[in-house]
């Protein structure tokens, strides 16, 4: 198959390209990226006024997949991935069972290949069955491909354990995804812990839940020298920690999500589960901070942590719902609008932080980078077409999300996996 990409507006940070050209795909790689590429291709698509960029790389997401399907699996997970552009997706292993075997890991990338149309890198957990108890096999599943470990939905609580796995990674090349919780301080929890919090009678979640474990994982990533990266950042502490760490020569790497960068705590006007997840919404400062840094860079990826949950756990009332909300089809054109039209990152610097810096977290050099020899995972982005989320319109089977009914600019319409064409807008 050959696919000719034209008159798009190349958006390629890896060769600091911004510039109107063409794009040759021929089997799953790029081979050319050129002005008026004159080329018979068995498909032409006309990407006038587009943007051209990296498939976008996601760094955080639950497919739920085996166990947990009535939420989600891997083939509607996928569809949801490359309805919102991204074409290789990080999966984190707290599923049913959790992923902590070598067996498991490669059963789930087995499936993927056949039955999800992005690309999955599935994560081990640190301890088997995340119990926080003993270490899983770290070392067989990173011979099975897993890029990173991760205890997703917790931290592990014993740090002398926790900070074992960490070596045991370190010796893998393995990162260690870090979700940063202190269950001790959550005391039954479930939203920021602020004035809007006690008006509606809920359980506050403090800022010290996150930025302890945020403190400590960084002090251990640099006694192993090992690399983390931080997960669902959402308070300016961490921001200013993972700043200085950076100063200090700490290999550590941070993600924060759409949700943490654009809604407040304030936003939460009543008794609405679907803006329950974990860590919870923030004040405006944090938002500030979170701008930031993902500014500056001292935030390196915006990840989604899509975790779709069923309706009827989502609508029980916020103290007693699911955590998580759905995120892979409203991601790309959330940042477009929030981001890049208000003049808080570039284009330039979406496609860093959703594309090129989370390939560089993983170590991927076969994508990230549209040129030559490169993978061809392709989003073709329409910045002109408004639009309102509608939840209905969800490929995912999770519809939990804070964002119906918001009015976004920009859109996904052509998204291309090894040089396949595996989502088009209609
Ligand atoms: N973020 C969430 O609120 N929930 C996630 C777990 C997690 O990412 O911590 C889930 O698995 O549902
Ligand atoms: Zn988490
Ligand atoms: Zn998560």
């Amino acid at each position: 198959m050959s696919l000719l990409i034209k008159n798009g507006k190349v958006i390629n940070p890896a060769t600091n390209t911004e510039d109107i050209l063409d794009v040759l795909l021929e089997g799953e790689k790029v081979v050319a990226v050129a002005k008026n590429i004159e080329t018979e291709a068995e498909r032409v698509i006309d990407a006038s006024d587009c943007y051209v960029m990296p498939g976008f790389i996601d760094l955080h997401v639950h497919f739920r997949d085996p166990g947990l399907t009535y939420k989600e699996d891997l083939r509607t997970g996928g569809m949801a991935a490359v309805k919102g552009g991204v074409t290789t997706v990080v999966a984190m292993p707290n599923t049913k069972p959790v992923i902590d075997t070598r067996e498991k890991v490669e059963a789930v990338n087995a499936r993927a290949l056949s039955e999800s149309p992005t690309k999955v890198i599935q994560l081990g957990a640190v301890t088997k069955g995340q119990e926080g108890k003993e270490l899983s096999e770290i070392a067989a599943m990173g011979s099975a491909g897993c890029f990173g470990i991760s205890e997703d939905g917790k931290s592990v609580m014993d740090s002398g354990l926790y900070k074992e796995g960490m070596k045991v990674a370190a010796a893998n090349d393995l990162v260690v995804f870090a979700h940063c919780e202190d269950i001790n301080l959550v005391k039954g929890g479930v939203a920021n812990a602020d004035e809007n919090a006690k008006r509606l009678g809920l359980k506050g979640i403090t800022n010290s839940v996150e930025d302890v474990i945020v403190a400590r994982d960084i002090i251990l990533a640099g006694e192993v020298k090992g690399k983390l990266h931080l997960c669902h950042c959402s308070t300016k502490d961490s921001v200013r920690m993972v700043k200085e760490a950076k100063e200090a020569g700490i290999r550590v790497t941070a993600e924060v999500c759409p949700h943490h960068f654009i809604l407040t705590t304030d936003d939460i006007k009543e008794d609405d589960g679907n803006f329950k997840m974990n860590p919870p919404l923030r004040t405006k400062a944090d938002v500030l901070a979170l701008r930031e840094g993902l500014k500056s860079g001292v935030i390196d990826a915006i990840a989604t942590d899509h975790a779709p949950h069923s309706e009827e756990e989502k609508k029980v009332g916020f103290a007693k719902a699911a955590f998580g909300i759905v995120g892979l089809e409203t991601s790309a054109a959330l940042t477009y609008t929030e981001l890049v039209l208000p003049g808080v990152l570039s284009i330039m610097q979406m496609a860093e932080r959703m594309s090129v810096t989370p390939a560089k977290i993983l170590g991927l050099s076969d994508r990230g980078n549209i040129a030559p020899g490169m993978n061809g995972d392709v989003v073709i982005f329409d910045p002109e077409k408004e639009g309102v989320i509608d939840k209905n319109n969800f490929v995912s089977k999770g519809k939990n999300t804070p964002f119906d009914g918001r009015k976004v600019k920009g859109e996904v319409r052509v998204t291309i996996v090894d040089g396949n064409v595996v989502y088009e807008r209609e």
